[in-house]
């Protein structure tokens, strides 16, 4: 993709969600500019204004002084819908999978009365809309664009994208380097993210598939629980390199199956962000699965409040491969372990036990 100049004015931008990682957008988009944090709870976005600090979910960072913040998404939509002759401005969601769907039906019946009463029906009213969630949805097996496409159904035309790769919020927020990847039909949009993101500390790739995308971050969630748990059960750094290869195989041949390219999974969002997650300390999917392997069920790691999309997700893969006919081993045994009372070592001894194969 060709160097990309910064666009003039910059294109307003909205980050609804204001967990971790919304917020850490939202202070990687502020720098370049206006940009506006959504929080669902009003007493929230309140104390966030006041007080310029996530203390819910990011704290010890300092947000930005004219960071612009609010509970209503009429008032963030008004911040980035374009008026005359003004930039239609970028919305990116950073609320997880479990909420995307409820938040683009009611983004797709807002947007549809705006563009209805809009004098020049020819204008674009926003640059787009960009989620950054990483999963299968538990009960239908989709994955986000799918949801998004059904849910967004009433403003077919407004482009959508993904935003993933691998990316701990902290370090982000920190203003450390970071590379990701948008992935999107429209051009368009693919340049509006860029030059809403690009710079400093963050570089953003360009990519148009969609469905490898997703796929890279729902199975990646799926392997760190995985090395986590091998992790827990001391099974050491030989194990570990070969759960990340055949993790990396395994969501390489899901995707392929609903239609992705092989080449994005040896990217930032397939092997990039699997390498973060299995290892990297920050993860809360690889904590999940370090806490298994030590001993705790499911149910006990949650009640500690850990978050583990990677488990509600395995679940909806496994689901979803079966339809497909596709093999995936390492998702079927961390399924055993969370959901049918396999206990950690059993699973790792019918893995290592199955028939020898070719790579
Ligand atoms: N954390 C990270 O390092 C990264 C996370 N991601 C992905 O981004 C997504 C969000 O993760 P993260 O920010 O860490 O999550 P957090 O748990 O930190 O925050 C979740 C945010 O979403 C809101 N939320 C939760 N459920 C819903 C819902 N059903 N509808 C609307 N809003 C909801 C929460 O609001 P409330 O406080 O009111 O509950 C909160 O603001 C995930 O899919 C994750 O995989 C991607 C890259 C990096
Ligand atoms: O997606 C992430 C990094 O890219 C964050 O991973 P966890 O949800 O496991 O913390």
């Amino acid at each position: 993709m060709p160097n990309q100049k910064p666009e003039h004015p910059p294109r307003p931008v909205a980050v609804l969600g204001a967990g971790a990682w919304g917020t850490a957008l939202a202070c990687a988009a502020n720098k370049h500019a206006p940009t506006m944090l959504w929080a669902r709870d009003e007493a929230f976005a309140e104390q966030l204004a006041r007080q310029r600090e996530n203390t819910r979910y990011l704290p010890g960072i300092q947000l930005p002084d004219n960071m612009l913040f609010t509970s209503s998404l009429d008032r963030a939509l008004t911040h980035v819908c374009a008026r005359s002759t003004e930039a239609a401005g970028l919305l990116i969601l950073g609320v997880p999978l479990a909420g995307l769907r409820a938040l683009c039906s009611e983004l797709g019946e807002k947007l549809s009365h705006q563009l209805a009463a809009q004098l020049s029906p020819k204008q674009q009213i926003v640059a787009g809309i960009v989620w950054t969630c990483k999963g299968l949805e538990a009960e239908t097996g989709k994955l986000p664009s799918e949801i998004a496409a059904e849910a967004l159904s009433a403003v077919p035309d407004i482009p959508t994208g993904v935003l993933s790769g691998p990316s701990f919020a902290r370090e982000v927020a920190q203003g450390l380097p970071v590379a990701l990847t948008i992935a999107s039909q429209d051009a368009a949009l693919r340049r509006a993210t860029i030059a809403a993101l690009h710079g400093g500390s963050m570089r953003v790739y360009a990519n148009q598939d969609v469905i490898g995308v997703e796929v890279g971050g729902a199975l990646k969630n799926v392997m760190a629980i995985a090395c986590g748990i091998g992790e827990g059960l001391g099974l050491g750094t030989n194990a570990r390199a070969a759960l990340i290869t055949r993790g990396l195989a395994e969501m390489t041949r899901f995707g392929e199956a609903l239609g992705a390219q092989s080449s994005t999974f040896s990217g930032l969002t397939g092997l990039g962000d699997l390498v973060l997650t299995a290892t990297g300390d920050l993860s809360r999917n690889r904590q999940v699965g370090l806490e298994i392997g030590r001993g705790k069920t499911l149910n006990e790691v949650l009640a500690t409040g850990l978050t583990a999309e990677g488990a509600r997700c395995a679940q909806a893969v496994l689901k979803r491969a079966t339809q497909l006919g596709v093999e995936l081993p390492i998702t079927h045994a961390v399924c055993e372990v969370l959901f049918e009372g396999v206990a950690p070592f059993e699973a790792v001894t019918r893995l290592l036990s199955r028939v020898a194969t070719t790579e």
